[in-house]
């Protein structure tokens, strides 16, 4: 063996190996540039392509701030329109078209353009291979046509009970904060309790996450720490071995745990239960199609034997069931926290936010029963809708990475088609918001007016798309919607909160993703003003997952 490493024809295939990678490397840079060169966009060099003034900005800035930021920031420095090319190699996967405009981007959503496949590779150690997040196709629309029934509206008002019952645990742990007068990670908190919704709607489980810990839990949320996020400046902190290392154990550990519960789901229920319950949990929704599927049930039926599932069934359902964990949770803590965050700063629109509670749910100390028995009340807070479709304006959780590819053209309002081939066309939901051109001179204004329906018309068509829009438009949105409106009618009128960053030390020791890497707290703290900046951790998450005091508003007990 050790011979036949040290023969040179060995060494003659290792250098002809290398030099093809790097070949092909130095390649894809050329292309890059050649692509984008004499393009609409920031100043662009043959040699540096957009890195030299993507540099500036990045230095300008807070170093962890959320990548979707970036282009923003470039528009508004070099005046750019609101459709232009970025050629980042050899960060990134392709060159960029970066998409702020409302019409634009509705063109990519009605072509229904193909997810690009930086976002398989990014969360392939979160969810497995084919998850529908990032799956195109056939595969794609298989699971969500499963699970489409356990989103619809009529169905998601029956789970309003048992989300009430997580929030009011909310609302006692912030009592405890109150008592105790101490800084928290509000987003810490309030995680949990989303944690607490999604494991109900997703596996029927109670994971009493904001009492206690779950082996799957925590998991998934190390490995979305163990993602590229704000420490991935350093390109070889994914390659340390204890990354590697805990990434193999928590896929590991996560495809045990739901399996088991599947299996477990499957054995009691076998196909009779599932066949006549028609229950809509994501894992009941999945194994009823499994078992409608089958040619002869009445086998399954009879069968007295525990049944066993098709193996490549089970791992596609563990990979969508991980998906949906992911996705139904930080997404809308991170929202929340910026709701309570704009709320504080804007005290006005926090007055008109409890008076409409009030009016409608009647007083807070009834409020929860009120919820329980007559959930379509929900819908009714017009103000409180305004509020979170405002907050998701500035502070979107995500975006939209698609592939450009050949028949995919963009047809720009100055009579300009851009062929989308080789770009990564990116739906920027963060820049669309804070586009003056779209949302007019009160662009940096928080002013939930706007989405009353009063004024719902001014809003320019596919102006507002935090949940993207078209066929692959976010699958929770509904549930995202629902479950905000619960805690805000049950926080808003009891709490308020204040930004607690100039007290940092004090969470510093809590053993939380954020607390590390000192090095990301230096130089300028603010992002166009504001100091609680996105970052980007799975989600696009506050800054040190937002530290707070909390008081009560009315100093009764909550
Ligand atoms: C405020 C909260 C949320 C926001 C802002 C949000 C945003 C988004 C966005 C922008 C997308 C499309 C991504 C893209 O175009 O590449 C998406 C997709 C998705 N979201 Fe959400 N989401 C939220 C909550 C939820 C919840 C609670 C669930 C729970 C089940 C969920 C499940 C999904 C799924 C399954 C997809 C993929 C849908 C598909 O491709 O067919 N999301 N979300």
């Amino acid at each position: 063996m050790l011979q036949l490493l040290q023969s040179p024809l060995v060494g003659i295939v290792l250098c002809i190996a290398i030099l093809t990678y790097v070949g092909r490397w130095l390649a894809a840079g050329y292309d890059s540039r050649r692509r984008t060169h004499g393009k609409h966009g920031p100043p662009h060099s043959m040699i540096w392509g957009s890195l030299k003034e993507m540099g500036a900005v990045a230095m300008a800035n807070p170093r962890r701030v959320h990548p979707h930021v970036y282009p923003h920031l470039l528009r508004k420095k070099f005046k750019l329109d609101s459709v232009f090319f970025v050629d980042p190699w050899p960060f990134g996967y392709d060159p960029f078209i970066a998409v702020m405009d409302p019409a634009v981007a509705q063109q990519v959503s009605d072509y229904n353009a193909k997810k690009h496949y930086s976002m398989g590779f990014y969360l392939v150690p979160l969810l497995g291979h084919d998850d529908m997040v990032s799956a195109n196709g056939e595969l794609w629309k298989r699971w969500r046509t499963m699970f489409n029934p356990g989103f619809s509206t009529q169905h998601l008002m029956t789970l309003v009970p048992g989300i009430v019952d997580d929030v009011l645990v909310y609302v006692e742990k912030l009592n405890e904060h109150v008592e105790k007068g101490d800084v928290f990670r509000l987003e810490e908190e309030t995680t949990r309790l989303t944690i607490d919704v999604i494991g109900k709607v997703v596996l029927d489980l109670h994971f009493n996450m904001q009492r206690g810990e779950n082996p799957c839990i925590e998991a998934l949320r190390e490995q979305v720490h163990l993602l590229p996020n704000e420490g991935s400046q350093n390109p070889l902190e994914m390659w340390h071995p204890w990354g590697i290392y805990r990434r193999w154990r928590n896929d590991r550990l996560m495809k045990d745990y739901i399996g088991k519960v599947l299996d477990e789901r499957f054995a009691t229920k076998g196909s009779t239960a599932v066949k006549t319950e028609r229950k809509r949990t994501v894992i009941d929704l999945a194994l009823w199609n499994y078992v409608s599927g089958k040619e002869d049930v009445t086998e399954l039926k009879n069968d007295t034997t525990t049944p066993k599932m098709d193996e490549a069934f089970k791992q596609g359902a563990i990979t969508q069931i991980r998906a949906f964990l992911f996705a139904g949770h930080d997404t809308t803590s991170s929202t929340m926290c910026y709701v309570f965050h704009l709320l504080k700063k804007h005290p006005e629109v926090h007055k008109t936010l409890c008076a409409e509670h009030e009016s409608i749910l009647g007083p807070i100390e009834t409020t929860a029963d009120t919820i329980r028995s007559r959930p379509h009340l929900l819908n009714k807070l017009e103000y409180t809708l305004a509020v979170l479709k405002e907050t998701l304006r500035l502070f979107p959780a995500a975006s939209g990475p698609r592939e450009g590819e050949k028949d995919l053209n963009l047809h720009l309002s100055n009579g300009e088609i851009i062929n989308t081939e080789g770009f990564m066309v990116w739906l920027l939901h963060y820049g669309l918001g804070r586009n003056e051109e779209v949302w007019g001179p009160t662009v940096d204004e928080f002013k939930p007016d706007r989405f009353l329906p009063a004024n719902a018309h001014k809003i320019p068509e596919g102006a507002w798309r935090p949940f993207e829009q078209g066929q692959r438009n976010c699958l929770g949105q509904n549930l995202a919607l629902l479950e905000s409106r619960v805690i805000m009618a049950l926080v808003c009128r009891r709490f308020e909160f204040h930004l607690a960053l100039d007290r940092l030390e004090e969470v510093m020791g809590d053993g939380s993703f954020y607390a590390r890497n000192e090095s990301f707290r230096k130089g300028s703290q603010e992002v166009e003003g504001e100091e609680l900046y996105q970052i980007l951790v799975g989600a696009a998450k506050p800054r040190e997952g937002m530290p707070v005091r909390v008081t009560r508003l009315d100093g009764r007990e909550g």
